[in-house]
């Protein structure tokens, strides 16, 4: 019988019915992520990142291909995989303590109601937002909502972890406090993660591997590297090294010179 890594996706091809016709998203995509290994997906928009992603998710069903998590064939959503979404999706009329616990009811079979309240705020805690527990998603910043759809996620203990652009409604300040905390929960919980970002340097220092994807339609994984860069990481110390230089290089040029953003070709 064939191993197949922890998450296995094999020869996915996504094809939309449009007026036009069909539209091929994605063209047999193979991917495999190993157990605990975090994944950054780049690629310029409209390229595929969320249908894939959202395959994986089990919102989006592949047209031809499949997913196999941990040996199981995906094919619905589920809570061992909880997305983190780039618009938090937290519920306005709870609390964030409550939104978190809602996460848990689903998914903490066995645990008792003090058990459940202590693991709600253990999550809050790795993401520093215990002070704000009580507090409702419209008295959040921006970061202190994303903050609390990530503890949300990593509260249903998921197998694997995505999400798509988690930070990219965030300025750059806050942008890089969260993708601290990011690092920080990777070297602490060494999650499985598949990620969608715009970002190369948020790529680069958040992901073992970087997979670039060629632009649509027909999209497909032009390059998969992997970032040779220890963990725990600092993001000043990531800087200085070579192999952070090595890896920004390789994707400035995936994307800007063999895969130029479309938007831009005909300018
Ligand atoms: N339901 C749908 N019906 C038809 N076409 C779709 C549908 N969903 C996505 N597409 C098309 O599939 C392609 C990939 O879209 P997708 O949203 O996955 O790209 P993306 O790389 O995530 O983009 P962005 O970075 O801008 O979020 C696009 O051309 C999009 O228009």
């Amino acid at each position: 019988m064939k191993q197949r890594s922890y998450l296995a996706l094999e020869g996915i091809t996504v094809e939309f019915p449009t007026k036009a016709g069909r539209f091929c998203a994605l063209d047999s995509i193979d991917l495999e992520v190993g157990k605990g290994e975090f994944v950054a997906l780049i690629g310029h928009s409209g390229c595929g990142k969320s249908t894939l992603l959202n395959a994986v998710a089990g919102l989006v069903k592949p047209t031809r291909g499949a997913i196999f998590l941990n040996g199981e064939l995906v094919d619905a959503p589920g809570p061992d995989r909880a997305v983190v979404f780039q618009d938090h999706s937290l519920l306005p009329w709870l609390t964030v303590e409550e939104n978190v616990r809602l996460a848990v009811d689903k998914t903490a079979g066995g645990k008792n109601k003090a058990e459940r309240k202590d693991w709600v705020m253990h999550n809050l805690e790795l993401v520093q937002m215990t002070h704000a527990a009580a507090k409702r998603p419209g008295e959040l910043s921006g970061g202190m909502k994303q903050r609390a759809g990530i503890a949300r996620a990593i509260a249903m203990n998921p197998r694997v972890l995505l999400m798509d652009e988690p930070f990219g409604a965030l300025d750059a300040l806050t942008r890089a406090a969260l993708q601290d905390v990011v690092m920080d929960l990777q070297a602490r919980l060494n999650n499985t993660v598949l990620m969608i970002t715009h970002d190369v340097d948020e790529a680069v220092l958040l992901a073992d591997r970087v997979v670039m994807m060629t632009n649509g339609p027909a999209a497909r994984i032009g390059e998969d590297r992997p970032v040779a860069l220890a963990r725990p990481r600092n993001r000043i110390e990531a800087i200085d090294m070579p192999e952070y230089a090595e890896a920004r290089s390789a994707v400035i040029h995936f994307l800007h010179e063999r895969y130029r953003n479309p938007a831009t070709l005909a300018a």
